[in-house]
């Protein structure tokens, strides 16, 4: 059986606090992305991963793709499988792509070993392999708060924009990416904001990750300004970067951005 697990943006990121847990609430809009990755699994004579197209940093054994499989198998009597992972969508990009190979790992088992579970369920498991998880479960426009994993969809359609996706030459790490922050509250909730015409997004919508990642990789400030530049009604790193995307009214080509960086458009 395969799956293709996507990428999402964020669209707005305020990081509202410092947990005791050592990990931040926020308030985020997810929006699922169509770039993809493929993700097959097989039953097998013994647990196998494997991976082809990008290549991913660390162990086999590190993959998200594992260990949504043990966590599972915690629960559930799961019989061994290989699973091959072709990866298509960038890493250290801020596009969440690790975080959907392992829910949509846990989407792929439950229904082809019949597990039984059910979305709540599924959110469950996906959200103990990270915050950006349990999203991708249902891979529904959705506010995101806490962690990043109380989910609440939202009627939020893009389609009828263009949108252009831009991938620098560099990685951000997520964990040093939040210790770039300061927490701060905010006058606004992005629930309210997401509701204003996307023409009125630019002056209002923000990501907090922005100004120290920006300081540390002025590449990618500048990438933002070029989208601007070239008539993106909205603009934004997506997640804690390095990827930033550009919401335009029409199809374009920005070959001058081809140049030194990775393009997706239409995404
Ligand atoms: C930046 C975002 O992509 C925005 O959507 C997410 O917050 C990151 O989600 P993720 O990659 O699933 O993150 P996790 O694997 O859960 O955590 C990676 C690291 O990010 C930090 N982290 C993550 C989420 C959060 N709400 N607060 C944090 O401080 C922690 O240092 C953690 O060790
Ligand atoms: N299936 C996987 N695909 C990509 N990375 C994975 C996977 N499993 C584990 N990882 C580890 O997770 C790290 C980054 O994951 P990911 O691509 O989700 O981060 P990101 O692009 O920064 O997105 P985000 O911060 O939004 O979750 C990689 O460095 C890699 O070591």
């Amino acid at each position: 059986m395969i799956l293709f697990p996507n990428a999402k943006i964020n669209i707005g990121l305020n990081i509202l606090s410092r947990r005791t847990d050592g990990y931040h609430n926020l308030e985020t809009i997810f929006y699922p992305l169509v770039i993809r990755d493929a993700l097959e699994v097989v039953e097998a004579d013994q647990l196998e991963f494997t991976s082809s197209g990008l290549a991913i940093p660390g162990n086999a054994t590190d993959n998200l793709c594992i260990k949504a499989y043990n966590l599972l198998a915690l629960d559930h009597k799961l019989p061994p499988v290989h699973i091959h992972l072709h990866k298509h969508i960038p890493i250290g990009a801020g596009l969440g792509g690790g975080s959907a190979d392992a829910s949509f790992f846990i989407r792929l088992m439950n229904e082809k070993f019949g597990l039984g579970m059910d979305v709540i369920q599924m959110e469950a498991y996906a959200s103990q392999l990270g915050s950006d998880c349990a999203f991708f479960i249902k891979n529904k426009p959705a506010l995101a708060v806490g962690k990043g994993d109380q989910l609440q969809t939202i009627d939020l359609d893009l389609g009828k924009y263009f949108i252009v996706l831009v991938m620098p030459a560099v990685q951000v790490s997520t964990s040093e990416a939040y210790r770039g922050v300061s927490p701060a509250a905010v006058s606004s909730p992005l629930s309210d904001l997401i509701r204003l015409p996307v023409e009125e997004w630019r002056s209002v919508i923000k990501n907090d990750f922005e100004p120290s990642v920006f300081s540390q990789y002025p590449i990618i400030g500048e990438i933002k300004s070029k989208l601007y530049n070239a008539g993106a009604l909205f603009s934004s790193m997506s997640g804690s970067g390095s990827s930033v995307f550009g919401i335009f009214k029409e199809e374009l080509k920005l070959p001058d951005l081809e140049q030194n960086n990775k393009i997706f458009y239409g995404v």
